[in-house]
């Protein structure tokens, strides 16, 4: 399949200044969708429409009705013209012109009526429709795998969930009615200009294919167009993103001006784009204004002839140069709503292509779900791979017994998170099995394994939102009482107190005014809460002062009693109270055993442990 997701690639991009020591790296991984227009991605808009069908059809029933008021209002100025004004007998008739005045009174004021009750519905339609577009783009996020994070920036897929859904906005909005509204139109007119006088009207009539074959030449152009603007937006979200993630770093290098030029060069791709995809679209205008000097052209010179020779009356004649704009107006929505749809399709394709992203580590169809567990895991041969080039873990073989404490050490890209993320599902071991109790979790609902999981990492994740919030997103229906009553467990209840507005503190985005050892005690408390059978953690490798050191070492002996804790662990205290110490290295388990066995060994784990000089401060 397809998926239209290349995988991320960032460059060192040479600019057309090759080689210039201010490139930065430049994200080019989401490619534009190069394959022909698929019809059936933009079908998949209607699965969407469905459920709005009666909707729009009554919406429809209305327009049409609309739509025959507007049609007649020619029609019968043209007769009013012929019986009331410029009868044949010469009799005009005061009397029936103020008949046809009220009539057009009265279609005037049925059209508005109608014309004002179908937007109204029709907005809400097309606001509905994207709502719910927008809720199954969301609903795919969360439930995509890391694997597809590893490869999507954020800013990518924030420009699928606001541009491109926005996009389509107009599209289904008002596109569908009005489409509907328009062809209704066009068949009046073209009915009634045919009728009057066949030669006439079709003369009138044979300038819209003349429009269309011309459109059919430009709309190739447009799209790619469209896709290329898409992208570039895409471009700028990723960057934008970075931007503000990265502010520290780049302030503390002094980059802001590298970043501020780089962003000026893609904002300036991104105006480019647009002023081509505009210029491209913008050709429609002075070709249908063309069409409708040539009609006129066409109306006077023949036309004229036709009220000369008798053929046609004054009052039809006076019709049809009224025809005229009813019959440019519909075309020109259409042309219109054709760009609209160039820029839903390019929109369409992407956001299509990312619903049928296949979400990598999904459940079972036959899932079950998994029993209250005793905390037995157990990695059977265990190989994993992150890309086909890429080994991360090579055959682990292990057990870790129901309430053990064991410690994952290594040194960097080891493998130890890997381990870890195999163990919560986020990705799928590429050869072997892991088992909880005997049960292989590929076999096993998400929600009953990682209900059972708690895992907190070493960069602890603040969400925006209140403390007690943040403590109660572990589980959701935790009581105030439970929440403080983590948080004391954890040690945390006496800092959170001393904040402004205690459990009630509004935390800005990533915790900004918590400390990094206070960020990990909230985070502990948001792990106790689940009450998790089997217990991760990621231990941080920053400094933290003693006291708070003191704290968490508490908060940590209090996390992990009763539960089977697996520590990737970077202190010595923790390593040296583990029940067991796993040592990997480039992905295998080298040495395995107790802290006193292993330094006893004198193999990889002593040479580590002196490496890191964890000895030296700890004994
Ligand atoms: N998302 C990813 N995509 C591709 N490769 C990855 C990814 N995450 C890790 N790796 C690679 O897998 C290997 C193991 O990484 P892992 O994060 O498990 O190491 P680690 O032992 O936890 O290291 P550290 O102590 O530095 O956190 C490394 O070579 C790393 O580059």
């Amino acid at each position: 399949m397809n998926t239209g997701i290349k995988s991320r690639t960032i460059n060192a991009k040479p600019s057309a200044n090759q080689h210039h020591k201010s490139d930065r790296f430049v994200y080019t991984g989401d490619s534009p969708v190069k394959n022909s227009f698929n019809w059936a991605s933009f079908v998949n808009l209607f699965d969407y429409i469905k459920p709005y069908m009666k909707q729009i059809l009554v919406a429809a029933a209305f327009v049409l009705f609309g739509t025959l008021a507007q049609v007649a209002a020619p029609a019968i100025i043209a007769i009013a013209i012929d019986q009331a004004i410029n009868p044949k007998n010469g009799d005009s008739s005061v009397r029936l012109l103020l008949i046809y005045a009220a009539l057009m009174f009265f279609l005037c004021v049925l059209q508005m009526a109608i014309s004002q009750y179908r937007i109204r519905k029709t907005n809400k339609i097309g606001q509905q429709i994207i709502c719910d577009l927008r809720l199954t783009l969301f609903r795919r996020i969360q439930s995509m795998s890391l694997r597809f994070f590893d490869k999507m920036p954020a800013g990518s897929i924030l420009q699928r969930l606001t541009g491109d859904i926005a996009a389509l906005e107009d599209l289904v909005t008002n596109g569908t009615v009005n489409l509907i509204m328009d062809i209704f139109q066009l068949i009046g007119v073209i009915t009634i200009l045919l009728i009057w006088n066949f030669k006439l009207g079709l003369l009138i009539v044979l300038t819209v294919p003349l429009i269309f074959a011309v459109s059919s030449i430009l709309r190739k152009k447009i799209r790619v167009s469209f896709q290329e603007m898409r992208l570039k937006q895409a471009y700028i979200n990723a960057h934008l993103n970075d931007a503000i993630q990265g502010i520290k770093v780049t302030q503390a290098y002094e980059q802001e001006k590298n970043n501020i030029r780089y962003f000026e060069r893609i904002n300036g791709d991104n105006i480019r784009i647009w002023d081509k995809a505009s210029a491209l679209n913008q050709l429609f205008i002075p070709i249908i204004q063309l069409s409708i000097v040539v009609d006129i052209i066409i109306l006077f010179l023949y036309g004229s002839h036709l009220v000369e020779t008798g053929v046609m009356t004054v009052g039809l004649f006076v019709g049809y140069a009224n025809y005229m704009s009813n019959f440019w107006e519909p075309v020109q929505r259409i042309g219109q709503l054709y760009s609209n749809l160039l820029v839903g399709m390019a929109s369409s394709e992407r956001i299509f292509e990312f619903i049928k992203e296949t979400p990598g580590e999904t459940e079972a169809p036959n899932a079950k779900n998994l029993a209250p567990i005793k905390g037995e895991i157990c990695f059977e041969q265990v190989v994993f791979k992150y890309d086909e080039n890429l080994v991360a873990l090579r055959g682990i073989d292990l057990t870790i017994y129901p309430g053990q404490t064991v410690a994952l050490v290594g040194s960097t890209g080891a493998g130890k998170s890997t381990l870890v993320n195999l163990l919560c599902r986020f990705y799928d071991p590429s050869e072997g099995r892991v088992l909880i109790d005997g049960t292989d979790i590929r076999e096993v609902t998400l929600h009953s394994l990682r209900s059972q999981i708690s895992i907190v990492l070493q960069d602890t994740f603040i969400f925006l939102g209140t403390v007690r919030e943040n403590i109660r997103y572990g589980n959701l229906d935790a009581t105030d009482e439970e929440v403080e009553q983590a948080a004391k467990s954890v040690f945390a209840h006496d800092f959170i107190l001393r904040l402004p507005q205690g459990y009630d503190t509004l935390l800005q985005e990533q915790g900004g005014m918590l400390s990094t050892g206070q960020k990990q005690l909230v985070s502990f408390a948001r792990a106790i809460i689940a009450n998790p059978r089997i217990l991760i953690l990621d231990e941080a490798t920053a400094n933290i002062d003693t006291e708070t050191d003191k704290h968490i070492q508490q908060a940590l002996n209090a996390l992990q009693s009763g539960r089977t804790t697996v520590i990737v662990a970077h202190r010595l205290s923790t390593i040296r109270d583990a029940d067991q110490i796993y040592v990997l290295d480039h992905g295998e388990l080298i040495e395995q055993g107790r802290h006193q066995e292993l330094i006893e060994n004198a193999g990889t784990y002593r040479k580590f442990i002196e490496m890191q000089k964890f000895l030296a401060a700890g004994e």
